[in-house]
């Protein structure tokens, strides 16, 4: 059985008062196709619930109208030892967002740094241990690798996705915990996977119907496991490896493009 390294963890979450898939910004997003705001709210809040019942605290920033994906928390900051580095988005949709994210923290007592370079949060910067591992390639310019070195003050490793489904870091990587990951090799260049092969020997390896559910979308406190309940070879390798998993169903965020991980911005006090 896995040593228990958990820790409890503070979240940042946005309700989906205002979820909507109104215009297209990655391929998961059809603006023609039905969704449901009500279903949204119900399994965004089983995820609270989840993070709740697990002994973690979860702040909530209000809802913006007219920013349906502001829902994704995780793209709001990143978060390391109570430094903050804001965001800048890819897309004008989303651009909004950021200032609203920058001011909550500097609301709750934080120093925000404005980033000069794209970058969307821990969408595509995680931290794994004492390094960042920060996605390239779709949204997060390489530029903000080093900005991101420079303001958080951890090493910064960069890792270039190749998938455009995958455009985010965080749809093709998990962090489990200071020491390991789960990932998806075809999401990444040949040079990125031999570097997450070095880095992580034993990393949990997800297939095709796992990144296709957005298995990968999954929020780990280095004991417990919170993916989609679909992930279902992912769930049980993760298993086998000694966590916990609870699944939850938040198929109609998928719909955006989203899944648990998206949902949920990590506040890492120093
Ligand atoms: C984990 N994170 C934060 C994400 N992968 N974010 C989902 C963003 C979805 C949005 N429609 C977009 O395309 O930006």
């Amino acid at each position: 059985m896995r040593p228990s390294v958990s820790v409890m963890r503070r979240y940042l979450m946005c309700r989906p008062t205002h979820f909507a898939v109104t215009y297209r910004i990655n391929p998961w997003m059809d603006p023609t196709a039905p969704y449901d705001n009500a279903l949204a709210v119900s399994q965004w809040e089983t995820l609270r619930q989840t993070y709740l019942d697990l002994g973690h605290t979860v702040d909530l920033i209000d809802p913006l109208p007219g920013l349906p994906d502001m829902v994704f928390a995780a793209n709001g900051a990143t978060v390391v030892d109570g430094r903050v580095l804001a965001v800048q988005f890819r897309d004008a949709e989303r651009a909004d967002e950021a200032p609203a994210y920058a001011a909550w923290f500097r609301e709750h007592g934080f120093d925000v740094t404005v980033p000069k370079h794209t970058n969307e949060g821990e969408g595509d910067i995680l931290l794994a241990g004492d390094i960042m591992l920060a996605g390239t390639g779709f949204r997060t310019s390489h530029a903000s690798h080093a900005e991101t070195q420079e303001v958080l003050q951890r090493p910064v490793i960069t890792l270039q996705l190749v998938d455009p489904a995958y455009y985010h870091l965080d749809t093709a990587l998990c962090v489990l915990d200071d020491t390991n990951v789960a990932y998806f090799p075809p999401a990444f260049s040949p040079g990125s996977q031999a570097v997450l092969r070095q880095l992580y020997p034993h990393a949990i390896i997800a297939n095709a119907e796992d990144a296709a559910v957005l298995g990968l979308n999954a929020v780990s406190d280095g004991r417990t496991v919170v993916l989609p309940v679909q992930a279902t070879h992912l769930t049980a390798e993760l298993k086998a490896a000694g966590y916990q998993t609870i699944g939850v169903d938040v198929s109609e965020l998928r719909k955006a493009g989203g899944g648990p991980k998206c949902c949920t911005l990590e506040v890492r006090s120093s």
